[in-house]
Parts: C-alpha cells; sequence; structure tokens
C-alpha cells in the first residue's frame, strides 16, 4: 500500500518531505551513529534546499555531520559540470552549511570521459562503495515515468531487468546527458524507505498512467507495485490534478 501526500499550492511540501527526513534521520540514528540517504538529481535538491536549509525549524534539528550522502544516479562528467548531480546538490545544499557537514560520496571523477570500460569501472566503484542497508531514497519521477536513470523504453529494459549487479552504466539516456550510472532494483529492495517527489503540471499525465492505470512498464509504476509498503509520495494537486483513484 502506497503512501501518498497530496500538497494544496498553499501547503509547503518541502516542509512536509523535511519532517519526514528528520523523522527519518532520528529512526536511523536510535539504531547506529549514520543516516544513510540516496538522493535522485533534477528539481529534488531545490525541494531539499527549501525543506533542510531554509526552513527555520527544521534546518537545526538536521544532524548532518551523521549523513552520508550517496546518489541513486548521476550523470558521468566532471562535479563541477553543469549536469553533475553532485554538482548541483552542493550548489543547492553542501555550499549552505557553515558548521555540521555530511559525508557526500560522488563517482569516480577521474574515471570520466575515458570510454566504455571506464564507464563501466565508475559503475562497478560505486557499486561497491554503495552500503547495503540504506535508510531512505529519495527519488524524482520523470514526465516519461522514469526514475533514477531507470527508463520505460526497450532500449533501457536492461537495467529494470538487472537482478544482480547493483549500479550499471546507463548509455544513450532518453534524457541527457547520454552517460550515466544507476541503481538498479536490488538497491531498491534493500532500502528501508522509498520517497518519491513530484510537482507540477508536467507530471499530471505521468501520474494517471502511475496511480489511475498502474502501467507496470513504467518503472515508477512497478516500484509501487513491488515496494508499495516502504513507498511514501510527495505531490502537489497540480502534479495530482488528473488522477482519479483514491486508494494506491
Ligand atoms: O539524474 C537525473 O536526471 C535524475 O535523477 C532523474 O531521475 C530525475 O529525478 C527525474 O528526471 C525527475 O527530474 P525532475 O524532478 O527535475 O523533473
Amino acid at each position: 500500500m502506497v503512501t501518498v501526500h497530496v500538497h494544496a499550492a498553499q501547503d509547503n511540501l518541502p516542509e512536509r518531505l523535511g519532517k519526514y527526513l528528520l523523522a527519518e534521520q532520528d529512526k536511523a540514528l536510535s539504531q547506529s551513529n549514520t543516516f544513510k540517504v540516496a538522493i535522485s538529481g533534477g528539481s529534488l535538491v531545490n525541494v531539499l534546499k527549501k525543506g533542510l536549509i531554509e526552513d527555520s525549524k527544521i534546518a537545526p534539528k538536521v544532524k548532518w555531520d551523521q549523513w552520508e550522502i550517496y546518489f541513486v544516479d548521476e550523470r558521468i562528467v566532471p562535479l563541477n559540470h553543469p549536469d553533475s548531480n553532485y554538482g548541483a546538490f552542493k550548489f543547492s545544499v553542501l555550499d549552505h552549511l557553515t558548521t555540521k557537514q555530511p559525508k557526500v560520496f560522488p563517482l569516480n571523477e577521474s574515471l570520466v570521459g575515458k570510454g566504455p570500460e571506464e564507464n563501466k569501472k565508475i559503475a562497478q566503484e560505486y557499486e561497491d562503495l554503495l552500503p547495503k542497508d540504506l535508510d531512505s531514497l529519495l527519488l524524482g519521477c520523470g514526465p516519461d515515468g522514469h526514475t533514477c536513470s531507470l527508463f520505460p523504453d526497450e532500449v533501457h529494459k536492461y537495467l529494470i531487468e538487472e537482478k544482480k549487479q547493483r549500479v550499471m552504466w546507463c548509455y544513450d539516456s532518453p534524457k541527457p546527458p547520454s552517460d550515466r550510472i544507476t541503481v538498479t532494483l536490488p538497491v531498491l529492495a534493500e532500502a528501508k524507505e522509498i520517497a518519491f517527489v513530484a510537482e507540477g503540471a508536467s507530471k499530471q499525465p505521468i501520474m494517471h498512467e502511475i496511480f489511475d492505470v498502474k502501467n507496470t512498464e513504467l518503472p515508477t509504476a512497478l516500484i509501487n507495485k513491488l515496494y508499495g509498503d516502504k513507498v511514501t509520495w510527495f505531490v502537489n494537486d497540480e502534479a495530482f490534478a488528473k488522477v482519479e483513484t483514491k486508494t494506491f
């Protein structure tokens, strides 16, 4: 059973996500010294900035020095490249932290731009450092129903069908840039909690496909079906305007 929080315009989706993350942080830190979270790129980093940096009630409660931050997917570009998810997160969140800093795990930049064998090595190295007990995954949802760099087209079926490798090279991505690494379903299966964030009118058609049609050709709908008991969606009413279903 998927949990969905629909936010009206005047609601504060970033605040709701921030409170959710504080609860996940406190749950993790009641059992260990670290809160291990893997994040997406895209608009998510702006929501994290609003919810964890700019929200004056939440910001002081974030124990950043006990966070370990990984990426569920990353573009195979230099870390200071405008397309880098690490770079976007650094600009939106890390650069605003003055005292406590989290441990952040970018890809191995020294192998970027060296060709297919090195791209596979980047993926393998990331798989080797990625914990098998992530506390939380924070995922986006593309207008085509992709998440991470798991795309719904025939060409990229090799990624969603992978059962062993936990991080793979995604080539010819339909969403530029072309070369990325991405976690696969085994990582979603291992994770304790999964949260999606989707906002805006551009997501209306795909929200209908995911929640009404339940089209499991879409990686996002498939994740709802496979792992729904640990999936929470944070959406705004603009994105959810075409969804008729009331139970998920
Ligand atoms: O590296 C990436 O491109 C992202 O990880 C990607 O999976 C993103 O989460 C979705 O494309 C949604 O992006 P928006 O929220 O910006 O629409």
